[in-house]
């Protein structure tokens, strides 16, 4: 297509949210003409299910629950009163305590006052508020933010040293849905430890984000912690931001929950739009499945032009890909479904992989972030008349125009600005997106079985190695092969997992057990020190 057409393909099919000054532009896929009109029926079923699915229907039929995150935008809309009530209380009770936190009304042990987050959590339970305290934060928040999301040990220490002498002024967040996550409270124990060291208390200095019931709600009720915020069984971690796991260390850093909730409402109020060419939602899903037949072909490459929303791949990855990337479709065919996504930012991102992009294997469609405001204030002139902002811009459509002379697709997000309200409204498209990919596909886009067999062979590993340490010191002195031990414990087709554990064992110095070479790395010998 010459230029002149893009331009009138680009006005014909662009898509426009006045309220939030958004647009969502198409052109640059090559959908033919009567593509939309022959996915109309399945579009108008992927409408029929979201409005059955806000109205409260079993949308998630394998765990047998309702899917609600659209109601912690909108209360008023929740199917019962008591939903409606637990959202705007919860809000409300979100903000009282970040203002008493503030105000050093809620103080620390042996501070004045709380002046850094700690927040202890992963996946949905992480990725959120680390998307938003990256987009949104400033050197001016009341509270800085830092997390522990894994079980790394050293990933540990290394927080723990940045935050030095200040842990005492630190508010630490356990954030959970299911409470029992095994990451999290190893990450829980090993802040406790910290606290510990410093001569501090945990308990007060902790708050809890959890599932009534749950194994973190009750262990934070025992230890007296400062306060526990409710997760709710129909709010799915990953949809999880606009709840208290986004909005409670949103709003202690200082950031304005009640725009991000608004952009986001706003957003859902524009992609209940039926007409699929005016809803950004629907076009955006029907142009992942335009681009990977359905299937997930092509790979989703996020290119935001804006440093602060660098994390967006990050937290679209789990959004998209626990979401749609299932066995099974909602018959019990075997249909292997999902969209990979990744990506990072431009125009950093040009100086790396964007070589494979225009010239090597064509298995992706761009998404571009185009945002409209530079930064705050005035910009200097690098060359005559043109300014950073300028480069960045340029860079965006130029590298747009290269990717299009090469048959290469794209998508292109413009927004006004990176503020609570846009950030609300970008993560709202997405999850609603998201949902009407999932019925075009026909799949459940909000249960994760998968995660769970990784987590089951996690246990055997540990169960495995209970028995390993407890047969070496039996055999005190006597050095054996992982050969040996497999078999001493029982366990002769696990050697593999055997030498594995033994070796992890023995380079860690505190775990007493100490390794003799052998003339191959496997046939080394370990005996407990
Ligand atoms: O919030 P939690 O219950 O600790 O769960 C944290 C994460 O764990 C699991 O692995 C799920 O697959 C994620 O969807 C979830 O966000």
């Amino acid at each position: 297509m010459t230029e002149r057409e893009l331009w009138e393909r680009y006005q014909r099919y662009l898509c426009v949210v006045p309220a939030l000054d958004f647009t969502l532009d198409v052109s640059r896929m090559r959908f033919p003409a009567d593509y939309l009109e022959r996915m109309r029926p399945r579009v108008v079923e992927a409408f029929d299910a979201m409005e059955a699915l806000e109205q409260g229907a079993i949308s998630n039929p394998d765990e047998q629950r309702k899917v609600g995150h659209y109601w912690l935008r909108a209360p008023e809309r929740a199917p019962e009163p008591a939903l409606q009530k637990e959202v705007t209380d919860t809000v409300a009770a979100i903000h009282a305590f970040a203002k008493d936190v503030h105000e050093g009304k809620v103080k620390p042990q042996k501070a004045q006052r709380f002046t850094h987050v700690l927040i202890v959590g992963i996946g949905g339970s992480a990725l959120g508020p680390q998307l938003v305290a990256d987009a949104l934060g400033t050197a001016k928040d009341p509270m800085q933010v830092s997390f522990f999301d894994n079980t790394d040990p050293d990933g540990f220490d290394r927080v723990l040293a940045q935050l030095g002498g200040r842990l005492a002024e630190t508010l630490t967040l356990v954030i959970s849905k299911s409470g029992g996550t095994k990451e999290t409270r190893n990450g829980m124990l090993e802040a406790e430890r910290g606290y510990s060291a410093q001569g501090l208390d945990f308990s007060k200095h902790a708050v809890a984000v959890t599932g009534a019931g749950s194994e973190l709600d009750s262990h934070a009720k025992k230890q007296g912690w400062l306060r526990t915020f409710p997760m709710w069984d129909w709010v799915g971690g990953r949809t999880s931001v606009t709840s208290a796991v986004g909005l409670l260390p949103a709003r202690l850093q200082g950031l304005d929950i009640d725009a991000l909730l608004k952009g986001a409402r706003d957003m859902d109020a524009a992609t209940r739009e039926r007409d699929a060419l005016k809803n950004p939602a629907a076009l955006l899903a029907l142009m992942w499945h335009y681009a990977g037949d359905g299937r997930g072909h092509k790979d989703m490459v996020i290119l935001p032009y804006k440093d602060r929303l660098l994390l967006m791949s990050r937290y679209l990855q789990q959004l998209v890909m626990e979401s749609l990337g299932k066995e099974t479709d909602l018959d019990g065919q075997v249909v292997n479904q999902g969209i990979a996504v990744y990506g990072n930012k431009g125009s950093t991102d040009q100086h790396a992989y964007v070589q494979q992009l225009r010239e090597g294997v064509l298995n992706f469609f761009v998404t571009f972030i185009e945002v409209l405001k530079d930064r705050e204030g005035g910009s200097q002139e690098v060359e005559p008349g043109v300014t950073s902002g300028d480069y960045l811009l340029g860079f965006l459509l130029g590298t747009r125009r290269a990717l299009y002379e090469k048959d290469r697709e794209s998508l292109t997000l413009t927004v006004p600005d990176v503020s609570a309200r846009t950030l609300g409204a970008l993560i709202a498209l997405y999850e609603r997106a998201v949902g009407f990919y999932a019925t075009l596909v026909h799949i459940n886009a909000y249960h994760q079985p998968g995660v769970e067999a990784g987590k089951k062979a996690a246990g055997v590993v540990l169960a495995l190695q209970g028995k390993l340490t407890a047969r070496l010191r039996e055999a005190r002195a006597e050095a054996r092969t992982a050969e040996q031990l497999a078999a001493d414990i029982g366990m002769p087709d696990e050697v593999e997992t055997v030498f594995k554990v033994l070796q992890h064992l023995a380079a860690n110095p505190d775990r007493g057990v100490e390794r003799t070479p052998g003339a191959t790395p496997t046939q080394a010998r370990f005996r407990a020190k």
